[in-house]
């Protein structure tokens, strides 16, 4: 599996700087930031601790979602129709970190989504792709339970087949045949997320939604079989590709198991889960382990086929800059490092400033297994093992 991990900075707003929050992210090039942390001394001496990361890609403030596009999205797009493979894009990152604004975007500026349905359509009429037709769904996983949004919130069912391939039953899929026609859809999803958040007092942040656009090549014979029903008729194609995009619960979400309402402590716990299996079945993958533990949540296993064989992913960790979110930001960058500190001669060399380095192991080989520390350390949880 291959895999990057690009962190994205999101700008300081005017209500944050007015409530006196300040930009606490440096962004040093486009492969490192230092976080500097405030600090106070027990003496009550006000001081700065820099914090160095490496990751793949460091999207600063002012990165618009068309360069994260063509960083992050576009070598997946390609990759999905030049290798026939699989292809994912995770977003990560506490509620309000920009997740949505880099998957969803705005009218001014598209996000993810758009983006690549646009490269989609405009390989797909260069010569060799012609003939491939074009499918979407779109679903969001909430308390482990699974709900259709192109289907107004139909409640599906995951199931393993005889070849322990995991299917949803009853998941929607749509013909989508121009970058308009699938941004419809989308928008019906995203209306009925949002729609959903305020109904029942959920909101986006407490759920994760999974976009995906399936490729499929015609066979020559399905002019023969003009009687099938379009679902029939995309199963008698060939899948050639598929490209996932998902928006994930807000990380900080996780630790609301320690809340005192009941439904907010389930809620936490699942989200918790979820992304400790995504984390397990990462560090699993990237070390090639025999056993990777999809079955750990309806995350994990609705995303298996995503995971395995030719495939790519893509992981966005989102970032709020300010003093206030300080600490959900370390937990996203710092713990989820394989950590290596600068030798102690590195030190002192500001008498507030403390510099402590991370350096993903993939700076060595491995920067899924960062990502998967960043889950865990953002989780808060301790380390479980499952049997297997
Ligand atoms: N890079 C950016 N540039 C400009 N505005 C941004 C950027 N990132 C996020 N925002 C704005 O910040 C606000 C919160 O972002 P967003 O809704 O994407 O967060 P989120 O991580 O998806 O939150 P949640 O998990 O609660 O859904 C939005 O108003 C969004 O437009």
């Amino acid at each position: 599996m291959d895999q990057k991990v690009c962190v994205r900075k999101r700008p300081l707003f005017k209500k944050e700087s007015e409530k006196g929050d300040v930009d606490v992210i440096r962004d040093d090039n486009n492969q490192s930031l230092t976080v500097l942390e405030p600090k106070t001394k027990v003496d009550l001496t006000k001081f700065t601790e820099e914090h160095n990361f490496f990751f793949d890609e460091v999207l600063s403030d002012n990165t618009a979602n068309k360069e994260v596009y063509k960083r992050c999205g576009s070598p997946l797009v390609r990759y999905v129709f030049e290798k026939q493979g699989k292809a994912s894009c995770f977003a990560y990152g506490q509620t309000g970190s920009g997740k949505t604004h880099t998957m969803m975007g705005n009218p001014e500026q598209p996000g993810l989504y758009f983006l690549a349905a646009d490269e989609i359509f405009t390989l797909k009429k260069e010569k060799g792709y012609s003939d491939l037709t074009v499918w979407v769904s779109f679903f969001e996983i909430y308390g482990g339970k699974l709900y259709d949004l192109l289907n107004d919130r139909r409640k599906l069912v995951a199931r393993a087949d005889a070849k322990q391939v995991v299917n949803i039953v009853g998941l929607q899929e749509t013909e989508v045949k121009s970058v308009a026609h699938l941004m419809d859809a989308l928008n019906v999803g995203h209306e009925a997320r949002s729609t959903a958040a305020t109904g029942a007092n959920l909101d986006s942040s407490r759920s994760h939604a999974v976009l995906q656009v399936g490729m499929y090549s015609k066979r020559s014979l399905h002019d023969l079989f003009k009687n099938l029903t379009q679902i029939q008729f995309k199963r008698m194609n060939k899948s050639v590709g598929k490209l996932s995009f998902i928006d994930l619960a807000g990380s900080e979400r996780a630790s609301d198991v320690n809340d005192n309402d009941r439904q907010t402590r389930i809620e936490g716990a699942e989200i918790n889960k979820s992304l400790l299996a995504l984390k397990e079945c990462i560090r699993a993958l990237d070390q090639g382990s025999k056993h990777v533990p999809f079955r750990g949540s309806t995350l994990t296993s609705v995303l298996k086929d995503s995971f395995i064989g030719n495939c790519r992913t893509v992981m966005i960790a989102n970032v709020s800059p300010g003093t206030s979110a300080c600490e959900h930001t370390m937990n996203t960058l710092r713990y989820a490092n394989r950590v290596k500190q600068l030798k102690s001669a590195d030190r002192g060399k500001d008498a507030y400033a403390l510099k402590v380095s991370y350096f993903p192991r993939a700076c060595g080989p491995s920067l899924l297994s960062w990502f998967a520390g960043c889950i865990h350390a953002s989780s808060g949880c301790s380390p479980t093992r499952r049997r297997s």
